[in-house]
């Protein structure tokens, strides 16, 4: 066996488990933005929805929720991805289905962030371009 990485929640000096566990945390976000075009394209579109929600003063705290639900479920989608990669790398349907069945997740959740953006924004956008009173 090679590196093993010493466990964070194992450490008796507290903060330094602490310190490494967010060190590894830190690491798991570096792979995903350079491993994930679609964790890169999910970020871009909230970087944008939470610059549109300031503009429209639509609520922060619901935007950034949306947001975040669907950027946790594709980092656990890439985290599936990974080890579905590690434990077979060649075909085979049960792997398939892990598979697809984490986009889904993650696709479930765009949608429905997509939904309630679309109710939370448009209101006031229609307001603010004077189409509605
Ligand atoms: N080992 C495997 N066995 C069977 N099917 C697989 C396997 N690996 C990938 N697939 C199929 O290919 C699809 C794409 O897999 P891949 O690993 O390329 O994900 P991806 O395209 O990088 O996904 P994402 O776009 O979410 O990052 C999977 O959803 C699955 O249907």
């Amino acid at each position: 066996m090679g590196w093993v990485p010493p466990r964070p929640g194992t450490d008796p000096r507290a903060l330094r488990g602490l310190r490494a566990s967010f060190a590894f945390a830190f690491a798991g976000l570096r792979y995903a933005w350079k491993s994930q075009r679609n964790f890169r394209l999910e970020c871009i579109a909230g970087g944008a929805a939470l610059g549109l929600s300031l503009w429209l003063g639509v609520g922060l705290v619901e935007v950034l929720f949306l947001i975040l639900v669907v950027l946790a479920l594709e980092l656990l989608n890439t985290a599936l991805e990974a080890v579905v990669d590690l434990a077979s790398p060649t075909f085979h349907p049960m792997a398939k289905a892990a598979k697809d069945t984490a986009a889904a997740a993650v696709l479930v959740s765009s949608v429905l962030s997509a939904a309630i953006g679309v109710v939370l924004f448009v209101p006031p956008l229609l307001r603010r371009l004077g189409l509605a009173s």
